[in-house]
């Protein structure tokens, strides 16, 4: 049994591993992966943190929390652009990894192979509730899976699912509380009925 909170061997060790952070929109993904990565730093690792290039919603370079706490990135278009920067460095981090190619799995599987502690943040459901991107394939590979929740804003039960707000259909469209609410399962299916009498 484990009676500490926090594994600091994988702090200190160098030890492949993957983890991924996952949960609705406002759920606390990018905390926790800034959280992680800057205690890393503080435990004097060598940190590169990647996100997609598309994700200009708070800033090109940062990756940034709704609560704007920030990090500095590295903005990419292709999950292969990870293994050029990889060498030499003990902690990656990656946010916003639904928006991702499915190369991402086997990016993050020879990061882990080679040594490497990989810490994943993304969103588990797209708006309709279906898996998003690479996000099943990289929990199922996932050494620790850390399943998140924001509260749901119409009860106050814990939030699972992210319901978009406005009408578009396309799967990806960066957005925040203009867009997007976070919903327990129970709201999310009344939400999704009364959108569907519009
Ligand atoms: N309904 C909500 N439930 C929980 N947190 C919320 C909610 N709405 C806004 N927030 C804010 O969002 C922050 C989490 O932001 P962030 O880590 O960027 O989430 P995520 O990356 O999962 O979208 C919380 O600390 C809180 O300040
Ligand atoms: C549900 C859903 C979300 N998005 C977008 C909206 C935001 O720009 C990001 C999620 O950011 P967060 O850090 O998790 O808040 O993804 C999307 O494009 N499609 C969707 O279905
Ligand atoms: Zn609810």
């Amino acid at each position: 049994m484990n009676v500490f909170s926090e594994d600091h061997i994988q702090e200190t060790s160098r030890r492949g591993r993957i983890e991924v952070i996952c949960g609705s929109m406002f759920s606390g993904k990018t905390e926790e992966l800034i959280r992680r990565l800057k205690r890393a730093k503080f435990a004097k690792q060598r940190v590169e943190i990647f996100k997609p290039a598309i994700d200009t919603r708070y800033s090109e370079a940062e990756v940034v929390s709704h609560d704007s706490n920030s990090i500095a990135s590295t903005p990419i278009d292709s999950s292969g652009t990870i293994l050029l920067f990889a060498s030499e460095i003990d902690v990656v981090g990656i946010d916003e990894a639904q928006f991702f190619d499915n190369g991402l799995i086997d990016v993050c599987n020879q990061l882990a192979n080679n040594g490497i502690r990989v810490i994943i943040a993304g969103l588990d459901m797209d708006f309709r509730g279906i898996p998003f991107g690479p996000m099943p394939g990289l929990c199922a590979i996932a050494d620790e899976v850390t399943k998140v929740h924001a509260i749901c804003v119409k009860c106050g039960q814990l939030a699972s699912f992210s319901h978009r707000t406005v009408k578009n259909d396309k799967q990806v469209l960066l957005g925040e509380t203009a867009q997007y609410e976070p919903l327990c399962r129970t709201c999310y299916l009344k939400a999704i009925q009364e959108d569907s009498k519009k």
